[in-house]
């Protein structure tokens, strides 16, 4: 028995997503919808699959699950938390301003910026701290590496691993365009250093302090941009004394402003989040 489906396309830097709020339609097989809808020749198209409900707890006001366009499923997305923070308050569904948002890896607080109109321009996301070491997520002996070096075919990358709840490899270049992203992100992803494979940022320092970062993300390949991948490259990057705690991070679709907080050891994230359109959709 199928059943017509209303989503919203949103995307963050060029990080698009399908939006479904799950307060209104039931999703029971979210894995199978995400690889189906994703599909850009077959489907709608997207880097995968967003679904926003009320917080089941009181410490929060909504929450959200994201699925990758193979349909895994990841602890948080920043990019998409930022559109969640603009789909909510454009949609008339709070008028917060600062809003509780449920994750698997935490309770992030998006706070809205909004346009004389009172639309939403950006958000910026309490990413919460990242977590440097993580042995379920990389099998060193000790869980952690700082520019560790890592065999993918026939290079050898020099990386840096960083959770901000998804897992995280940061590996600095001097050329970053020297590098084939499709070719070496998939065979890192599959690594068996990271045990629920991993995202990859591949980063180059520019002159004037930015950092130009290209991603392979798990479950998805490239994207035009991964929040929690910006996160990840500010924190490699402060950690190996490439920039300071407060960047720009350039990405194929956009630029993030990211800050390794000093006291509270969070790391704030601030972007664009951008409506695309509403559309409709049978679900079986
Ligand atoms: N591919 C990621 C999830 C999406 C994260 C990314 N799109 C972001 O903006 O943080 C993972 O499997 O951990």
């Amino acid at each position: 028995m199928s059943k017509t489906i209303k989503f919203t396309k949103m995307h963050g830097a060029g990080n698009d997503y399908i939006y479904v709020d799950t307060s209104l339609y039931g999703i029971d097989n979210p894995e199978a919808a995400a690889v189906k809808w994703s599909d850009r020749h077959k489907g709608i198209g997207s880097d995968g699959l967003v679904l926003i409900d009320k917080s089941p707890i009181p410490e929060a006001d909504f929450s959200m699950r994201i699925f990758n366009a193979d349909g895994s499923e990841a602890m948080m997305c920043g990019n998409a938390s930022r559109c969640i923070g603009k789909y909510l308050h454009d949609k008339g569904l709070t008028d917060l301003t600062e809003i509780r948002l449920l994750t698997l890896s935490g309770i992030k607080t998006l706070s809205l910026h909004l346009r004389v109109d009172g639309t939403t321009e950006s958000v910026t996301v309490d990413m919460l701290a990242p977590t440097l070491t993580c042995r379920s997520q990389l099998a060193t002996t000790d869980g952690t590496m700082t520019d560790g070096e890592v065999e993918a075919g026939d290079r050898t990358f020099r990386g840096t691993f960083v959770s901000m709840g998804n897992p995280h490899f940061v590996i600095f270049t001097d050329n970053i365009d020297d590098i084939d992203i499709a070719r070496y992100g998939a065979i890192l992803e599959h690594h068996p250093l990271f045990p629920e494979r991993c995202n990859i940022e591949f980063a180059e320092v520019e002159d004037n302090g930015n950092i130009r970062t290209r991603v392979w993300e798990r479950g998805s390949g490239i994207t035009m941009a991964c929040g929690t991948g910006a996160c990840a490259t500010a924190v490699a990057a402060a950690l190996t004394g490439r920039s300071p705690r407060h960047c720009t991070i350039v990405m194929d679709g956009g630029e993030l402003d990211i800050r390794w907080d000093e006291t509270d050891g969070h790391v704030y994230k601030t972007g664009p989040a951008e409506f695309v359109f509403d559309g409709e959709t049978e679900y079986t």
